[in-house]
C-alpha cells in the first residue's frame, strides 16, 4: 500500500497555450496510505484522465506522481504494482470462483497456506463462499464483478487499487451489496483505493474522502459531511445533495447580507474581494418556512414520502426548502436560513469569515 502524491500535475491532450487548454488543471495533493478516495464529477471533468495518470496509462504533460515517496511518473502500468477493476468484469471463465481469486497470488509465488487463508477471507467478505467451487462461466454479471473486485483486493502487495465505475453493469438493487462488500474489504485489508464515479451516492457511501472534480480541477477533497456542510465551491453545493444547495446573489454589509431589498443575518462578518460576484449558499435542509424572514413565493410542492420539498423563489431566484412530513406550507410563507449553515461565496469559492483586527 502506498501514499499517492500528485505534485504539480497538469495535463493537456494537445498544445497548451492557456489554462483552458488543460484537461487537468494544476493538482497538488497527497492521498494517504490506506485511504479510500472517490473521484466524483460530471462527464468530461477529467476523472479518467487523472485515473490514467495514476495507473501509468498516461504520462502527465507536467508534474510528478509519487507512490510512497518514489517517483513513478515515467513508469508504465506494469511497473507500478497497482490493481485495476474496470466497468466490465474480467474473469477466467474456465476457473472456479476460488481459483480466479487465487490466480494473482499463485502468479507471485505466495505460499499455498497463505493463498488459502486470504482467498477464504475475500470469499467470505464478498459473500461468495457458497459458490467458491462453481466455474465462473455460468455466473451472473454481479457475481463476476465481485470476482473482479476480489482479485484486486486479495493481494497485499499492491500500491493501490483503482476502480473505474465498477458498478455500471450491476443491477441497482445489487449495487448496495457490492458497495458493502468493498467497504468490508477496505476495513479488513486497508488498501489505498481510488474509485471513479459520477454517482454521488456511490461516492459518498464508498469513500472516506471524496475528491470532487469540475472542469479539469479538483474543487474539494473532503469527507461526505464536509461536502454537505461546507462546500468550498458552489459546484460542490449543486452537485452534492438532492436538491442541491440554494445559491442567491447578495451584497455584503459586515454581518448582514442583502438579498433583493431584504436583509439576512450572517453568522459572522465576511469580506469579499472588490468586484467579486458574491453569493449566499444554504442547503434546502436548512431553510424553514414560517411567518418571519424573506418573502418566499411557492411554485411547487413535491411530497416525497418522508419529507416535502417546497420549490419557490426569493427575490426572483429559485430556492428549495425541505420540510418534515406533515409540516404545513404556510399560505404566504417567509423563509429563514439556519444561521450556522449559511456559506458565502466570492466568484464561486467559499469565503472564510473575516478575522477581527487584533486589539492594539
Ligand atoms: N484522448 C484524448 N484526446 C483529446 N482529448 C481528450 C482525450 N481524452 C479525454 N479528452 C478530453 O479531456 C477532458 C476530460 O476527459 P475525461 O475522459 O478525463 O473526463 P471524465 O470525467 O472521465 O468523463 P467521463 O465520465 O465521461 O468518462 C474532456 O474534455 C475530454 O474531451
Amino acid at each position: 500500500m502506498a501514499e499517492i502524491t500528485l505534485d504539480h500535475i497538469r495535463h493537456a491532450y494537445g498544445p497548451a497555450k492557456s489554462r483552458d487548454d488543460y484537461a487537468l488543471k494544476e493538482l497538488n495533493h497527497v492521498w494517504s496510505d490506506g485511504g479510500a478516495y472517490a473521484l466524483l464529477g460530471p462527464s468530461g471533468c477529467g476523472k479518467t484522465t487523472l485515473l490514467n495518470i495514476i495507473s501509468g496509462l498516461l504520462t502527465p504533460s507536467e508534474g510528478r506522481i509519487l507512490f510512497g515517496g518514489k517517483d513513478v511518473t515515467g513508469l508504465p502500468p506494469e511497473a507500478r504494482n497497482i490493481a485495476q477493476v474496470f466497468q466490465f468484469p474480467v474473469v477466467y471463465d474456465t476457473m472456479s470462483v476460488a481459483e480466479n481469486l487465487a490466480f494473482p497470488l499463485k502468479n507471485r509465488g505466495v505460499p499455498a497456506a497463505e493463498i488459502k487463508a486470504r482467498v477464504a477471507r475475500v470469499l467470505d467478505m464478498l459473500r461468495l463462499t457458497a459458490i467458491a467451487d462453481k466455474k465462473a462461466a455460468g455466473l451472473t454479471a454481479d457475481n463476476k464483478q465481485k470476482i473482479s473486485l476480489g482479485r484486486g483486493m486479495v493481494r497485499d502487495d499492491v500500491a493501490a487499487i483503482l476502480f473505474d465505475e465498477p458498478l455500471t453493469v450491476i443491477d441497482p438493487h445489487l449495487k448496495w451489496e457490492l458497495r458493502a462488500g468493498l467497504k468490508r474489504l477496505h476495513r479488513e485489508f486497508g488498501h489505498t483505493m481510488v474509485y471513479v464515479t459520477h454517482d454521488q451516492t456511490e461516492a459518498l457511501t464508498f469513500a472516506d474522502k471524496v475528491v470532487v472534480m469540475y472542469a479539469g480541477e479538483v474543487v474539494q477533497v473532503g469527507t461526505p459531511e464536509e461536502l454537505f456542510l461546507t462546500p468550498t465551491h458552489t459546484f460542490v453545493g449543486y452537485f452534492i445533495g438532492s436538491p442541491g444547495m440554494n445559491v442567491l446573489p447578495v451584497t455584503l454589509e459586515g454581518t448582514t447580507a442583502r438579498v433583493g431589498g431584504e436583509e439576512v443575518a450572517l453568522p459572522a462578518a465576511f469580506a469579499a474581494p472588490a468586484g467579486a460576484r458574491v453569493e449566499l449558499g444554504v442547503r434546502p435542509e436548512f431553510v424553514t418556512l414560517g411567518a418571519e424572514g424573506l418573502a418566499f413565493t411557492t411554485t411547487r410542492v413535491d411530497d416525497v414520502g418522508r419529507e416535502k420539498i417546497v420549490h419557490g423563489t426569493i427575490a426572483g431566484r429559485d430556492v428549495a426548502a425541505i420540510l418534515p412530513e406533515g409540516a404545513e406550507v404556510p399560505a404566504e410563507p417567509r423563509a429563514r436560513f439556519r444561521l450556522d449553515r449559511i456559506n458565502l461565496y466570492a466568484d464561486d469559492w467559499r469565503l472564510a469569515p473575516a478575522t477581527k483586527e487584533p486589539a492594539a
